[in-house]
């Protein structure tokens, strides 16, 4: 099977260089997930093994199956361009030429350096053009690239791309604010701070744009 992201670049919004997207194998999508989940569930049962745990207790021994599944199916599905959501976009018929911003969208990603949650929110907002998409789309988007391995900074800026072909403008913003559990429970061990990133193209560059999104998210 073709690699989606890469066959994505054709499009004419899409700015990602090779490096602003998820490193994947060229060979990433010809396991099907049945065989992707019976692997995984291998090697995580030989993690716990490894870990002194004994797999026949009844409430562990289903743990690598579901570790497995979840990955495959939930956490990672973000890594399987056959779930990438279906965007249609519409004709601005209302001639809508305002900002619209979808703010606090549920955020739970995965972070790629330890594989533990990464808890937040995601404002987007854009300028329309020609063209408009379903509400839940958005958040869809959001959702998608949320759920791969992730640093923070790709995860702004694979959205904010994505926002971009789908509406057909470079008119677009997206903020994210989240908690890492990498910081807040382990390593440092830091519970009150959190990371901020952001992305401004088109008309979000200029002061004017910017501060009215910022403002509607509450951080001005
Ligand atoms: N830039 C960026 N860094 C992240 C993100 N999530 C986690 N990290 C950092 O990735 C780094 C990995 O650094 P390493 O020094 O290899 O890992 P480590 O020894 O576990 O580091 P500590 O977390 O400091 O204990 C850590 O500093 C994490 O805080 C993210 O979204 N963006
Ligand atoms: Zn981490």
């Amino acid at each position: 099977m073709e690699n989606r992201e890469q066959h994505d670049h054709d499009s004419g919004h899409d700015h990602l260089s090779a490096s602003q997207q998820t490193p994947l194998r060229p060979d990433a999508f010809e396991l099907p997930d049945d065989e992707k989940i019976r692997i995984i569930e291998g090697h995580f049962a030989e993690i716990m093994h490894t870990l002194g745990l004994d797999l026949n207790d009844d409430s562990l021994k289903g743990t690598p199956h579901r570790v497995a599944k979840m990955y495959v199916k939930e956490v990672f599905s973000g890594l399987n361009p056959k779930n990438r959501p279906h965007a249609r976009s519409f004709s601005n018929h209302y001639q809508y030429n305002q900002m619209l911003v979808e703010r606090n969208i549920t955020l739970f990603s995965y972070c790629e350096h330890h594989f533990v949650p990464i808890v937040g929110k995601a404002h987007v907002a854009y300028i329309p053009e020609e063209h408009v998409v379903g509400l839940s789309k958005l958040n869809r988007i959001v959702q998608y690239y949320a759920k791969r391995p992730q640093v923070q900074e790709r995860l702004t800026i694979q959205i904010a791309n994505e926002l971009k072909k789908a509406l057909r403008t470079e008119n677009v913003a997206v903020l994210i604010e989240a908690d890492h559990l990498c910081v807040m429970s382990r390593g440092v061990n830091d519970v009150s701070s959190n990371t901020i990133t952001s992305e401004y193209s088109g008309l979000f560059r200029e002061a004017q744009y910017r501060n009215e999104f910022l403002h509607y998210i509450g951080k001005q």
